[in-house]
């Protein structure tokens, strides 16, 4: 699902007006009326709604909702901070047909604002939406803080009040925190990356009928991952397939201390569907790879504590996958060199490969094409330099995956994947439960045996880090989200493959 900047979505709202047509009143009323049947699905009619309406189409669509949420006999007060001159023409005429029956309050100052309102209420914040044009100041930002010391729910129309939409958000500017937001027909950019995306609480995404012709045809390298793409890409296993039918992986990593590292990541390449693994370790992890993971191979280094050398034969391997565990040892940054000198499958590169490679430019340009990297954002900032903000990072992600021909899975609450074409896919699974050491490695896992298994690195991308989330997710409403530890991925990853595959 493309994501569109604020600009294009004033540019949807044209061509749907145009060529619908619909007059922008009734299309107001439409995004009004989605954002009721949400609200009414909620919560019941005696829950006082509190909505807050600014002077442009926000505040046209929070006055919308208040009048057909009152028709309906919901519990409803308008209050409106009185600053600008000069209000949009949607916001005035519902304000014109505003039921008399709807208590209003003007603001004039922040003393006209109420003390405190109930804890079981609930507030609409309809203050700003994407037309914010700079930060909110003055009596916006005093009732911004007043809002955010609430006790009551906040609800955010479309995107929460003073944060922009598709640019970093000027520090000095007051945000709405929400606790939902409900938006219209397409996320923002803003609720995928970590600076902007706190203030949204959980985001909820109401089709309002913008022009299917404008939404296929308008170009956006940003796009989220959804369920309906990733489930095409699974595979069904036919009757006479056999272990040689789903590739030969290889893992390396591990070293003294971190065996578990790359233990993990052999769990989650066979729950992942691989035919058969093999996994080099240094001397030291024999015995407990055997042990742990009876269905892998296991090759050992020369090195007792560290890798010092790949194996030969590299091309019986349909996929590499190396870094879990593995330490950052010069004999290690020597083997990679060797390694990426050879005619190599494809590889995956995780944690200590990424730090070597960090440290290294000569090894950075040797890159094979087609690699997939899997930074958390610290990696990723060795990798590339600091950003200044998180648009940043996603220019410096964008032109890494262009210098080097590869993709780059950027963990994070909204892991996202760079593409060498230039494209920025968002996932959407997974949970704060993840937080915790060794889930990373199960990614790598996941994404070798897939690779293995022979799907192309970008399907890769998209079905492991779905699948690596939804598997957090079943394994969130199982032990909870405190309780998740990297192991319960892999253990409900058969789940997760059920779940995608059934739905
Ligand atoms: N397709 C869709 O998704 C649909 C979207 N719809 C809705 O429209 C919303 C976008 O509406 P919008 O363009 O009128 O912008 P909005 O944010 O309400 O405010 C702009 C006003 O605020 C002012 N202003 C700006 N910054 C300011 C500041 N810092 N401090 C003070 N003032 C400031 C600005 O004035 P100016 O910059 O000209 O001085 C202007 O008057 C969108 O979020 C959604 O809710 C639906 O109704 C229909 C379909
Ligand atoms: N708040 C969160 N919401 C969703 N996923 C998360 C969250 N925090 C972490 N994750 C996921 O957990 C994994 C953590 O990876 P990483 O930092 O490499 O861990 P480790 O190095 O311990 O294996 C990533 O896939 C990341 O997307
Ligand atoms: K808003």
């Amino acid at each position: 699902m493309k994501i569109l900047t604020a600009a294009q979505t004033r540019a949807a709202d044209a061509y749907t007006i145009a060529q619908e047509p619909i007059s922008s009143l009734d299309l107001m009323e439409r995004a009004a009326g989605a954002l009721v049947q949400w609200l009414k699905q909620k919560y019941t009619p005696e829950t006082p709604l509190y909505i807050f309406c600014g002077p442009g189409n926000n505040g046209g669509d929070g006055l919308a909702a208040a009048r057909l949420l009152h028709n309906d006999g919901y519990n409803v007060q308008v209050f409106l901070p009185e600053v600008s001159q000069n209000p949009s023409a949607d916001f005035t005429q519902n304000l014109d047909r505003l039921p008399q029956a709807i208590p209003v309050t003007r603001i004039q100052t922040s003393a006209d604002l109420l003390s405190a309102l109930p804890v079981q209420a609930v507030i609409l914040d309809g203050l700003f939406g994407s037309g914010i044009s700079r930060a909110l100041e003055g009596l916006y930002a005093e009732v911004v803080t007043y809002l955010n010391q609430q006790e009551a729910t906040v609800i955010a129309i479309d995107i929460p009040s003073g944060l922009y939409a598709d640019a970093p958000t000027p520090s000095e500017s007051a945000v709405v925190q929400a606790d939902v937001t409900l938006t219209f027909e397409r996320p923002k950019l803003a609720f995928l990356l970590p600076a902007s995306g706190k203030y949204v609480g959980v985001w909820h995404v109401l089709p309002i009928g913008l022009h299917p012709e404008f939404l296929a045809q308008v170009e956006s390298p940003y796009q989220v991952i959804l369920l309906d793409t990733v489930k095409t890409l699974l595979r069904k296993r036919s009757k006479f397939s056999h272990k040689g039918t789903f590739g030969h992986a290889l893992l390396v990593g591990g070293s003294y201390g971190k065996m578990g590292a790359i233990t993990m990541s052999a769990h989650a390449a066979l729950r992942a569907g691989v035919g058969l693994l093999t996994v080099q370790v240094p001397k030291t992890g024999y015995n407990i790879l055997q042990t742990a993971v009876p269905e892998a191979m296991v090759l050992t280094d020369d090195h007792d504590l560290h890798l010092s050398q790949f194996p030969d034969e590299l091309n019986k391997y349909q996929c590499i996958g190396i870094g879990p565990g593995l330490g950052q040892a010069e004999d290690s940054r020597l083997a990679l060199e060797s390694l990426f000198r050879q005619k190599l499958p494809p590889l995956v590169l995780d944690a200590d490969a990424l730090n070597l490679l960090a440290s290294d430019r000569l090894l950075r340009q040797q890159l094979p094409p087609d690699t997939i990297l899997t930074p958390h954002p610290k990696e990723f900032e060795r990798l590339t330099g600091p950003a200044i903000d998180d648009f940043h990072r996603l220019q410096l992600l964008q032109s890494f995956c262009a210098e080097h021909a590869c993709y780059v899975i950027l963990k994070g609450a909204h892991t996202c994947i760079g593409t060498p074409s230039g494209e920025f896919y968002f996932n959407t699974t997974g949970n704060p439960g993840m937080a915790t050491g060794g889930t990373g490695d199960v990614l790598t896992g996941i994404l070798t045996s897939l690779r293995a298994q022979g799907c192309p690195a970008l399907e890769t991308c998209f079905l492991g880090v779905y699948l690596h989330g939804l598997a957090g997710d079943i394994a969130a409403e199982a032990e909870g989200e405190t309780s998740l530890i990297a192991s319960d991925l892999y253990k409900y990853l058969g789940a997760a493959f059920q779940r995608l595959s059934s739905r």
